[in-house]
């Protein structure tokens, strides 16, 4: 079984994840891993602590000569802006924010709950998932995440006719990238607002029967809704057409099946073809070979400039809620991170599927299992 736990508080001295059950043999590329947190600290709108911080992974346990070993992977990242026991106890909790409901239930201050309800998490969970992306590659598995809307503006979608990798770079929004956009957040900004939006990952080259449909916990869409939903900020997780599905009647949702005979043995759908992806590539909770499509929508960020109405939390008279300083807009790098969770949930689907502890075995299970269904279905009504 392959999982992961976080520690660590924003301003802290580092986050640390601990990888378990992550198999042997793999090579770790650093430049990879380090690539993926700098995508997750762009993006236009972000505030001033991403200037403070240059996120670089530090691994402190199992690999050997850069080699994974199969033993528990320890990530961690030092937070420049370490000051902690320096920071005041906000005196009026944020609405949108754990401040009020996590003191009631830790019967601690705000400043102990916020520091570890704070997305400076989702750095770890990039890294984790950039660690997946290493495995994931050896499979030609790929994982690409995007904006698809921010503050209501549409993004271009990615073209399902391409290959994913050459269809569309990241939208990472930087100044210039979509004029629109750009000043929707200047705009959100001088107003001492925020804005949020919509991302969508998608997940080409799975194998055909990732996930089950025989237990709700081994579904592979349901543990994808857990792990995206998970995220700081993100609101709704949908597959495939999501929501959209209800407004239509079901031969606009159903995907139809073709069977091209012509077709390659290596091919992970062994010819079946479908015109069509509107249940994202899951059907009762098991990947069925087409694009996984996996879209979230992240809510606008809490910390208002123009700080909303709250109370003091000592005399509960109205005070406006704390403001130190805050983003204006993470969408893009919520896309990132999104991507990067969905990467690590396919990833341990993958070692769960093949029971893999070493990379070899991994793919030698996916040969294996392939000719086994390639056989199944070349044998099909002659078995007794
Ligand atoms: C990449 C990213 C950056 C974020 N930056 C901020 C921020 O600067 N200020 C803030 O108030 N919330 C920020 N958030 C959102 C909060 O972490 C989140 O809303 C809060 O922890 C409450 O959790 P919930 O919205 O999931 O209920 C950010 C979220 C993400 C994903
Ligand atoms: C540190 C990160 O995001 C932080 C997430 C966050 C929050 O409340 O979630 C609040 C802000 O922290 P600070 O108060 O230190 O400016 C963001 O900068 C990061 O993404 O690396």
């Amino acid at each position: 079984m392959l999982r992961y736990l976080t520690a660590g508080e924003s301003h802290g001295p580092a986050l640390t994840a601990i990888v378990e059950g992550f198999p042997s043999g793999i090579t770790i590329d650093r430049e990879l891993i380090d690539g993926e947190l700098k995508r997750r600290q762009g993006g236009y709108g972000r505030g001033k602590r991403q200037t403070l911080e240059t996120d670089r992974v530090i691994i402190d346990s199992g690999t050997y000569h850069g080699v994974t070993t199969g033993a528990p992977i320890t990530l961690r990242l030092v937070n420049n802006d370490a000051k902690l026991e320096r920071l005041q106890e906000p005196a009026s909790p944020r609405g949108g924010h754990i401040d009020l409901a996590g003191s009631i239930n830790y019967q601690t201050g705000i400043r102990q709950v916020l520091e570890r309800a704070s997305a400076r998490e989702t750095a770890l969970r990039v890294a984790v998932g950039a660690l997946a992306k290493l495995l994931l590659r050896e499979l030609g598995i790929d994982v690409i995440g995007y904006v698809r809307e921010l503050g209501g503006i549409a993004a271009p979608p990615l073209s399902f006719d391409l290959p994913v990798r050459d269809a569309s770079p990241v939208y990472t929004l930087n100044p210039g990238a979509d004029p629109a956009i750009v000043a929707a957040i200047d705009a959100a900004k001088a107003a001492g607002d925020t804005l949020g939006g919509i991302v969508e990952t998608i997940v080409t080259g799975c194998p055909i029967g990732l996930g089950s449909h025989a237990q709700w916990d081994r579904k592979l869409d349901a543990r994808l809704a857990l792990a995206v939903m998970s995220i700081q900020a993100i609101k709704g997780v949908e597959i495939g057409l999501g929501i959209e599905a209800a407004r239509r009647p079901g031969s606009q949702v159903m995907d139809p099946i073709a069977h091209e005979a012509d077709h390659p043995v290596s091919d992970r759908r062994f010819g079946f073809r479908r015109p069509t992806n509107n249940a994202g590539g899951i059907e009762g909770g098991t990947s069925n070979g087409e694009p996984i499509v996996v879209r979230a929508s992240k809510k606008p960020i809490s910390t208002l400039a123009a700080r909303g109405p709250s109370v003091n939390m000592a005399t509960k008279s109205p005070q406006p809620a704390a403001y130190e300083r805050s983003d204006v807009c993470a969408v893009p790098a919520a896309s990132v991170i999104v991507e990067n969770v969905v990467a690590f949930e396919i990833a341990a689907a993958i070692v769960e599927k093949y029971v893999g502890t070493s990379l070899a075995a991994i793919k030698a299970a996916h040969a294996a299992l392939h000719d086994l269904a390639r056989t199944h279905l070349e044998t099909w009504g002659t078995a007794p």
